[in-house]
């Protein structure tokens, strides 16, 4: 089930609730320390230079403020490493969302996304999330725990510096929301650019070959080029706001702390305060902005996290076409697939299949043929389990004619272009079947007549296909596929026009080595080829998502 929470900001902070927690627990401890660690210091400096105390008697206070600074260092550490493991948790877990939940959008549901997009916001949308989770969100509570422990610490001590500090300190925030107000515009200009920039050099690259046959590469470079240069201009204008915002809030405590000085100064000379209450007051100042100016150097974080995860959360919000992966079930033999009334469309468009009903057996080549558009791939994609139907019903039945669940069939697809990973032979054919050992690839091998060309590479399995295949001839990779969905003893084999881009001879083999596949289990394939059609036992001939009655027992000439 898609957990809605997981795509917000706070439903990522529940995520990582206990380290998180652990950060801000230990930063307010480090915060207290801190208080210690001044006073400690403020007394000893007091009582060795004015109070003319032995240094033997101020063995007590060294120790303390030797402890506190040490323990404040540790647990700062910790307080970090609690702050990332927070941050690692909740983006990791993101991601693994994301990607589960994108793989039951499937590729119909994403068809209309942009792949580039979809990249950039998973690998930098997401690592955005990891500086707001691990240092944003820890400062943020810190601003609030430590200028209040410190305002508290110096109420008891000296009403003008606290008046000062009082009024001083809010000014920050204050400032920090006007500016991020304007800043967050700019933010998502920045991440809208950074998306089309990933798009559109994704696409470039996918295009490489038709961009050179039309002559457009330089074109494109040149409009990659102009996005990257956007992207750098958008990027230096974040930076200019957040430089600019730093040297404010610099020039603000500066001032504020001086203030503070001349205040003391002047009293001091009267003699209306002690040097102890100055100098303690002066060491906690700087602190009590410190925090301030941490967060605010950590605010663009929060705007880049925001500006990600509207994008992450439109992602999130794509329905989910597809159910959980098929092998969550055991697989039971499956006979007959039966399709009554089956209604189906994309998104809130119209039915693309209207009343379509078809009984699909094994021992018999099904073969789906029709004009294009006219709902093949539709019907295919909805026997995969990859898209729901508006109505009608699909069932499987085994031999005994018990139903058998959809998610439960052992379905084998070779596409008309297939995806390789980049990779061996062996590790493609294992895709399908990740513990298969050598035998089995080479019985899946020789079932899909492929067998022989492997073994006579010189590195036979092991040879490398390189990304999409580029190694291989457009038949051997079709064969390669064939093999790899071969590898799990599929029940119902998909073919998409498995004999399309070959020549008659290879198309033929092909032809009849699908014939045979059918022996034994269901077989479906798209296809408008005679070689194909030639040896259906069932021909279904779609016209605008229909049926057509009369070229349903026949075979197309
Ligand atoms: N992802 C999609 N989103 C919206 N409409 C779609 C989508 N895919 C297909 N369609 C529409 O559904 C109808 C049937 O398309 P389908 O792809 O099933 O036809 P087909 O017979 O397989 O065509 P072809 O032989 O060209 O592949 C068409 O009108 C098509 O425009």
């Amino acid at each position: 089930m898609q957990d809605r929470g997981t795509h917000t900001l706070p439903g990522l902070i529940r995520l990582s609730a206990i380290p998180l927690g652990v950060a801000i627990g230990l930063g307010g401890v480090c915060a207290a320390l801190l208080v210690v660690q001044m006073g400690c210091l403020a007394r000893i400096v007091d009582d060795l230079a004015f109070r003319s105390h032995p240094f033997s008697a101020e063995h007590a206070l060294i120790s303390s403020l030797l402890a506190a600074t040490l323990a404040r260092c540790l647990l700062q550490w910790c307080a970090d490493m609690a702050g990332e493991r927070a941050g690692i948790l909740a983006v990791s877990s993101l991601r693994q969302h994301l990607f589960r939940h994108l793989f039951r959008v499937g590729p119909v549901g994403l068809a209309g996304e942009e792949t580039g997009a979809i990249a950039t916001a998973l690998t930098d949308g997401i690592d955005t999330l990891h500086p707001y989770i691990a240092q944003y969100l820890p400062r943020a509570a810190a601003m609030v725990v430590l200028p209040l422990l410190i305002l508290g610490v110096v109420a008891g001590l000296d009403g003008w510096s606290f008046l000062i500090l009082a009024c001083t300190g809010p000014l920050i925030p204050v400032f920090m929301a006007l500016v991020g107000f304007r800043a967050q515009a700019m933010m998502d200009r920045q991440w809208t650019q950074l998306l089309l920039l990933g798009s559109s050099f994704l696409d470039s690259l996918q295009g490489l070959t038709t961009l050179r046959l039309f002559g457009r590469a330089r074109e494109r470079v040149s409009l990659v080029i102009q996005m990257a240069e956007g992207h750098r201009q958008s990027t230096m204008q974040v930076m200019r706001v957040a430089f600019l915002t730093s040297a404010v809030l610099e020039f603000f405590s500066s001032l504020a702390i001086a203030l503070v000085a001349i205040v003391f100064g002047a009293r001091l000379l009267t003699g209306h305060v002690t040097f102890y209450t100055a100098f303690f007051v002066l060491l906690l100042a700087p602190e009590y902005f410190a925090p301030l100016r941490a967060f605010s150097a950590s605010y663009h974080a929060r705007q880049n996290a925001v500006s990600a995860m509207t994008r992450l959360s439109a992602l999130m919000a794509l329905p989910e076409l597809q159910g959980d992966a098929p092998s969550s079930l055991p697989s039971a033999p499956l006979a007959t697939i039966i399709c009554r009334d089956l209604r189906t469309g994309y998104g809130d468009g119209p039915d693309v299949l209207l009343s379509l009903s078809a009984t699909f057996g094994s021992d018999v080549l099904s073969v789906i043929t029709g004009a294009s558009g006219s709902g093949k791939s539709t019907l295919i994609r909805l026997l995969l389990g990859m898209m729901p139907v508006r109505s009608g019903k699909i069932s499987g039945l085994d031999e005994a004619g018990h139903p058998i669940p959809q998610k439960a069939w052992k379905i084998g697809w070779v596409p008309q272009a297939p995806t390789l990973l980049d990779g061996t032979i062996a590790d493609t054919l294992r895709l399908a079947a990740p513990d298969a050992d050598i035998e089995h690839l080479r019985k899946a091998a020789s079932l899909a007549g492929v067998l022989t060309f492997i073994e006579n590479l010189p590195d036979g399995f092991d040879t490398k296909v390189g990304e999409h295949g580029a190694a291989l001839s457009g038949g051997e990779i079709r064969r390669l596929v064939l093999a790899r969905a071969l590898l799990t003893d599929p029940q119902v084999l998909v073919f998409d026009e498995p004999t399309a881009d070959l020549d008659p001879e290879n198309a033929a083999r092909v032809a009849a080595s699908i014939q045979r596949l059918a022996q034994g289990r269901i077989v479906i394939a798209i296809s408008h080829r005679p070689d194909v059609l030639s040896r259906a036992g069932q021909v279904l001939c779609l016209r605008d998502g229909r049926l057509v009655p009369e070229m349903d027992k026949g075979i197309a000439a």
